[in-house]
């Protein structure tokens, strides 16, 4: 039914408009690269420098990290990495998230903009490396994936840190026989609470639990249970923080039941979308059509890296199975993997082996690869009983894969029905954004779109009329 989507007047939818020493097979996920200049496929270099000036960026920020007082060896890390400004979130969370006596924190920033380093800093200087092997530090993610991936952060700004020891506590990771010895875990909800319950891991000593993604963490619909029996098992006094870019409100009272107390940093609904993201929606005829236009949209462009997200495993493996078929090189990676072979896919992602990602929701949150450039929502993202609602946290984290840190990224949203295609509108309004509508009937149009946008630089970020963030 692309006539729905071409109706005007629809709200938000404009017709055009392990230990520290890391196992060598692990890929370091793209965090040191030259974080002040940025290539893209096709060598526009945009200096960061200019978006961090500017107040309206969520990169901005009026300090440097030496004025954050943070102590020498992590100073020296983060030299290394090229971080030479914090963003804002880093330069307001973490003097408040450092204060003595320690006080919770609820911290919400846009995707992309640095939140991995503002809890990992705080981390690695509340970590007393005099006993190296004692757990002091938790921090908590929603995938496997994510949790190896901020390990790697600790041990990348850690890398100066005198015995500093990271361990990831996910599934099959910690075997059975050893004993839970670093400074810093980084682990799944569920793994954790299997190492405390087996007494592998002696939590007594922790003095501060992080969740990331906290308001995914915490839904009673998700792994809430679990965190609040992984809380109950720790100190009483510890310091908590949650970190997100989404927050919402159901979600928020709970947080602030879970971290009392807690310092605050909010961001307003309009301001959560990332400016570098230009958003799209592709007006497909029907759903089996969806299939053709994809494979033909690879087939004209030159991206870069990309991910596509669609509902079930099953479609994630079917879409491969075709897309290879037609001959396009492409991994898949969801929840029916076994862990080494899901770490195995991503490594390959982020070193640039394989280009093209199909994924379900496993990955829509955190994972952090610079080079993606496009982001397809194969499927809209739904959520409730029947999927009767549109999902609109989780649109904002999958697009929230391409647009890192000041980067510009697309994100293309196939709709082919009134379900659809009003799912789409109602997130984009609940946003407050335009989405640039592509034709299948129109290629050169489309491919015009798409590639002004990756080929743009910073300065022209604002391609698609997106709500900035005051
Ligand atoms: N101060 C900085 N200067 C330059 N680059 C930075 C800085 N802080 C973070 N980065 C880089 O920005 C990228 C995005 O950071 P990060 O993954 O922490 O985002 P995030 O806010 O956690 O996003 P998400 O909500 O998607 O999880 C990373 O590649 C990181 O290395």
């Amino acid at each position: 039914m692309a006539d729905q989507a071409n109706q005007a007047n629809t709200p938000g939818v404009a017709p055009d408009s392990t230990p520290a020493a890391a196992t060598a097979t692990e890929t370091a996920p793209d965090v040191h690269q030259d974080s002040n200049l940025v290539d893209n496929e096709y060598e526009v270099e945009v200096k960061l420098s200019d978006l961090q000036n500017d107040q309206e960026s969520p990169l901005y920020s009026v300090s440097s990290f030496e004025q954050l007082g943070l102590p020498k060896p992590i100073n020296d890390g983060l030299l290394a990495m090229n971080f030479k400004k914090p963003s804002k979130i880093q330069e307001r969370a973490l003097p408040l998230m450092l204060s003595n006596p320690p006080r919770n924190m609820i911290a919400q920033s846009q995707s992309g903009t640095g939140k991995t380093a503002a809890f990992v800093l705080t981390a690695l200087s509340r970590v007393d490396l005099s006993k190296p092997t004692q757990p002091q530090a938790l921090i908590l993610a929603p995938s496997r994936e994510l949790a190896r991936q901020i390990q790697m952060v600790v041990q990348t700004i850690g890398q100066f840190c005198e015995n500093l020891i990271v361990e990831a506590a996910i599934p099959g990771n910690i075997s059975r026989t050893a004993g839970v010895k670093s400074s810093v875990v980084v682990g799944t909800p569920g793994t954790v609470m299997d190492l405390v319950r087996r007494r592998q891991f002696d939590v007594s000593q922790l003095k501060l639990l992080i969740i990331d993604e906290a308001d995914n963490m915490l839904d009673q619909q998700g792994m809430g249970e679990q965190c609040v029996r992984v809380k109950s098992m720790l100190p009483p006094t510890i310091q908590i923080l949650l970190f997100s870019a989404t927050f919402p409100e159901k979600v928020m009272q709970y947080a602030e039941r879970y971290a009392p107390n807690a310092n605050q940093m909010k961001l307003k609904q309009q301001e959560l979308t990332v400016k570098g993201i230009s958003q799209m929606y592709m007006d497909c005829p029907d759903e089996r059509e969806k299939y053709d236009i994809l494979c033909k949209l690879y087939g004209l462009m030159t991206i870069g890296s990309s991910v596509i997200f669609v509902k079930t495993r099953e479609s994630a493996t079917e879409i491969q199975r075709r897309m290879e078929a037609d001959g396009h090189k492409v991994s898949a990676l969801h929840g029916a993997y076994e862990g080494a072979n899901r770490d195995a896919v991503l490594d390959d992602f982020r070193s640039g082996r394989s280009k093209v990602l199909i994924t379900t929701n496993v990955l829509a949150r955190g994972i952090d690869v610079s080079s993606v450039s496009m982001v397809i929502n194969y499927d809209i993202p739904m959520k409730g009983a029947g999927d009767r609602e549109p999902d609109a946290e989780t649109y904002l984290h999958r697009i929230g894969r391409t647009g890192r840190f000041g980067r510009v990224g697309v994100s293309i949203s196939f709709v082919y029905d009134r379900k659809s295609f009003e799912s789409l509108a109602k997130i984009a309004d609940y946003y407050g954004i335009d989405l640039i509508q592509l034709s299948p009937d129109d290629w050169d149009a489309t491919e015009k779109k798409v590639q002004d946008v990756i080929k743009s630089s910073r300065a022209k970020a604002d391609y698609a009329p997106n709500v900035t963030s005051g």
